[in-house]
């Protein structure tokens, strides 16, 4: 299932979009906007509510931070739990971690390393925002089948198809993004 056109319009016309943040040149996809619309993040996690519940799904593992406020809501949707994959040094217990190229210099995520045990060979669905060079998922996505669980699909509102962070995620799973921003 995808997103339909009316769909697609209502959430698109709730990202805004900031020219120059955080650095010249960048045109910064707010969806801060799309959070206070009520309608508009209605119609969102419906969408992604009607598309997962045909996965068969164990867990949603959102990706810090604003993957958390789509991961968590739609984890509860759908009777789920919810997996946090956060940066560095955030998680109290023991985490395996992956590091990832940004475009100046590294940073790294981590999963706690029984986050997924409840349910062995677990499938799971990484979501968050955005997608840019794709550094940020690739590394979520390893680390989730590092557990011993699979990363079955990886889910972005928004997709920076710009960049090539989609076509590198696909090597790994498959990739839903529901705005495609050329
Ligand atoms: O595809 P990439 O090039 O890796 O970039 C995408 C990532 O960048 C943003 O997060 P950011 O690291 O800015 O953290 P935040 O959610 O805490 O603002 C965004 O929410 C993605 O997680
Ligand atoms: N253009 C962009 N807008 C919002 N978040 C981002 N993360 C990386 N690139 C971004």
């Amino acid at each position: 299932m995808t997103l339909s056109k009316t769909e697609r319009k209502i959430i698109e016309a709730s990202i805004r979009d900031i020219k120059d943040f955080p650095k010249p040149g960048i045109v910064f996809k707010d969806i801060t906007t799309l959070l206070n619309d009520h309608k508009a993040y209605g119609v969102l996690m419906n969408h992604l509510y009607q598309r997962y519940k045909e996965y068969n799904l164990d867990f949603i593992a959102g990706i810090d931070a604003r993957g958390f406020i789509f991961g968590a809501a739609l984890a509860q949707m759908l009777g789920l739990g919810f997996v946090p994959i956060r940066k560095k040094g955030k998680l109290p217990y023991t985490t395996i971690s992956e590091k990832y190229s940004l475009e100046y210099g590294v940073d790294e995520v981590e999963v706690h390393i029984d986050a997924f045990s409840a349910v062995p060979n677990a499938k799971v669905l990484v979501i968050d925002d955005l997608i840019a060079t794709g550094g940020t998922a690739n590394a979520a996505a390893t680390l989730v089948n590092q557990t011993g669980a699979t990363c079955v699909e990886a889910c972005f509102i928004i997709g920076l198809s710009f960049l090539d962070g989609i076509k590198k995620l696909e090597e790994k799973t498959t990739v839903y993004s529901l705005i495609e921003v050329n």
